[in-house]
């Protein structure tokens, strides 16, 4: 959790200022104990009113400051933890924008999610709790002991006789709930997970009428959330009880003994009722602090778990050491796989590539075939090197990709998704979604080229129509023309096309297709397709099966040598 402190750097003048004022306000209250034995003792026992009205307003001038000090210390520690959280909350973001999808895979958005925000907000209200409450109970316990002694060293050993009691017993308990908290945490992730699971799928679900099964799944891990916390719970729950007693026991033991001590005469009325305030004042932080100690372990689950993502090596960091004499940029765009297998992590009996063998020229169209699950998309996110090969090498231009920065990689390689994503914003602002400063003429070209400028253009605002929860929402077609564009605009060295106009109709995808084919000259382009027209004017067209490239040629070729190519032609045909 230390680790974590470096963030309060920025902030060490509210986080040093706030416990100083805490400091002002608990020593104002410690006076007040004091001035109370004097009214007794000087104005009440002796009869002197003067020392009453003397020092009543010494009490109210005290109360005063500590007024202001607890205001002044609410205010810093504010501003320290919350500039805490957000910047904390920026840096984790930033990091997991640098993290390989290895492993993001690893994590999974719920348990991202749970750590962006539930965690952080843990450990900004423990910043908080430290600065506040923790500061004025240690301070009080401090200023406790040290006002008793000064009242009666005799008295005060009860005191010394506690505190390795209450310090063994705090050990203990906060031993026992770190693990039960991360556990609570762990299966907080698992509601996030199956609730965005849920509302991404809302309209599989109520199409399949699956609500009931849904809330069935949802049911269970938020149960086993409550079981966690329960746990949990239970050991916070017997916490304050058990210190209770034994505070209240070293209660009535000061006051067995401070009786005896005030009939012997050692200590006056007054002393004992102040050493009294003060040993009360002391049990409470103590029974408080053990309470804080609790928040502590709570945000020590949730410092570990931002901390796993916080010391991951980002993509950039695993590369910068080599990158310094491999600066030139990728120049011709010819893409080598050399005896390449991937596994996905986790799946280590799997591979879902074997032996893959081909080198695509610059300038060169090939198109990739095979069924579903065949392992097409993840032949073509090797190059990006969105994953590493298991075995073998991609290669750019004859560098290995795994020595490319992959900002500089990437910045070279159009990839157009099977799926098509698109943000919140105007139809404007996705298409010049990788390049900002484009210009209106570079964007109309690149919408004309993917078919989309004519659908845009009926829209009421044109390029500027917002898209998504504030405006229109489009068909599965039109955004994967958006898409298209989006990537065309780019004028890639590498174009990668993963079935990206499936859900377009087959008119539009031929007036796609040859919109392409100028681009497609300058480029080097993979294409997949689940429809031969899609594939069929490529040079090459490899066909993938489990894995394997089982054949590999042109349309005419593959026709006559390749049986599961004139399958698919053979099933498509007419269509
Ligand atoms: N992130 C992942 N983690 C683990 N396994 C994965 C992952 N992505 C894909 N797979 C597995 O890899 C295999 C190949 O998947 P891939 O998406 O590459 O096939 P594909 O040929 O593109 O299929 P489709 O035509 O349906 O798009 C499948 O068995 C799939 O289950």
């Amino acid at each position: 959790m230390l680790k974590l402190a470096r963030f309060l750097k920025k902030y060490k003048w509210p986080a040093v200022l706030a416990p100083l004022f805490m400091l002002l306000e608990v020593c104002m209250d410690l006076l007040q104990p004091r001035f109370m034995a004097a009214i007794v003792n000087d104005g009440i026992i002796a009869g002197h009113l003067g020392a009453i009205t003397s020092t009543a307003p010494k009490m109210l001038i005290a109360a005063l400051i500590g007024l202001i000090a607890g205001v002044g210390c609410t205010v810093f520690a504010t501003i320290a933890s919350q500039n805490f959280g957000a910047d904390l909350r920026q840096e984790l973001f930033q990091k997991i924008q640098s993290l390989s999808l290895r492993s993001l895979d690893r994590f999974g958005s719920g348990s991202i999610v749970t750590r962006l925000t539930g965690d952080i907000t843990q450990i900004q209200n423990l910043v908080l709790l430290l600065l506040r409450v923790f500061a004025r109970d240690t301070f009080m316990i401090a200023g406790s002991m040290i006002m008793a002694f000064t009242i009666s060293p005799r008295l005060s050993i009860i005191l010394l006789a506690m505190i390795p009691l209450l310090a063994a017993f705090l050990v203990i308990t906060t031993r026992i709930t770190v693990p039960l908290f991360a556990a609570m945490q762990q299966r907080l992730d698992q509601v996030n997970t199956v609730m965005q699971e849920n509302l991404a799928g809302i309209r599989v679900v109520k199409a399949f009428v699956r609500s009931d099964y849904e809330e069935q799944r949802f049911q269970t891990t938020n149960s086993n959330l409550l079981h966690a916390s329960l746990k949990a719970a239970r050991i916070v729950a017997l916490n304050t009880p058990l210190m209770s007693i034994i505070l209240n026991f070293s209660i009535v033991a000061a006051l067995w003994y401070g009786g005896i001590l005030s009939e012997q005469g050692a200590l006056s009325v007054g002393s004992l009722a102040a050493f009294l305030t003060y040993i009360t004042q002391l049990l409470f932080s103590t029974l408080g602090l053990g309470n804080q100690l609790m928040a502590i372990s709570r945000a020590k689950a949730s410092a570990d778990r931002i901390n796993e993502i916080l010391e991951l090596a980002g993509e950039q960091q695993r590369v910068r050491g080599d990158l310094d004499n491999l600066a030139e940029p990728i120049s011709e765009g010819r893409i080598s796989f050399e005896q390449v297998s991937f596994t996905y992590d986790g799946h280590a009996e799997q591979a879902v590539l074997h032996d893959i063998d081909f080198t695509a020229e610059p300038g060169e169209t090939i198109g990739i075939v095979g069924v579903n699950g065949a392992g097409k998309s993840t032949l073509v996110s090797l190059i990006p090197a969105f994953y590493a090969p298991t075995k073998g090498v991609v290669r750019i231009d004859s560098r290995p990709i795994g020595e490319i920065a992959p900002e500089e990689l990437r910045g070279q390689i159009g990839m157009v998704f099977q799926q098509a994503h698109l943000f919140s914003g105007t139809i404007r602002e996705n298409i010049c979604f990788g390049m900002p400063d484009a210009s209106q003429q570079e964007m109309e070209a690149a919408a004309k080229a993917a078919e989309a400028h004519s659908f845009i253009m009926k829209l009421e605002n044109g390029y500027d129509t917002e898209l998504g929860q504030r405006g229109v929402n489009l068909s599965g077609g039109q955004k994967q023309r958006l898409s298209i564009a989006r990537t065309l605009l780019l004028k890639p060295k590498i174009v990668i096309l993963d079935d990206c106009t499936s859900a377009v109709d087959l008119h539009t995808d031929s007036l796609i297709r040859k919109s392409l084919q100028t681009i497609m000259e300058s480029s080097t382009c993979l294409i997949i397709g689940q429809r031969i027209a899609s594939v069929q004017q490529a040079d090459r067209i490899i066909v993938l099966e489990e894995g394997r490239i089982t054949a590999m040629g042109t349309h005419m070729e593959l026709l006559r040598t390749s049986k599961l190519y004139q399958q698919m032609a053979l099933s498509q045909q007419g269509a």
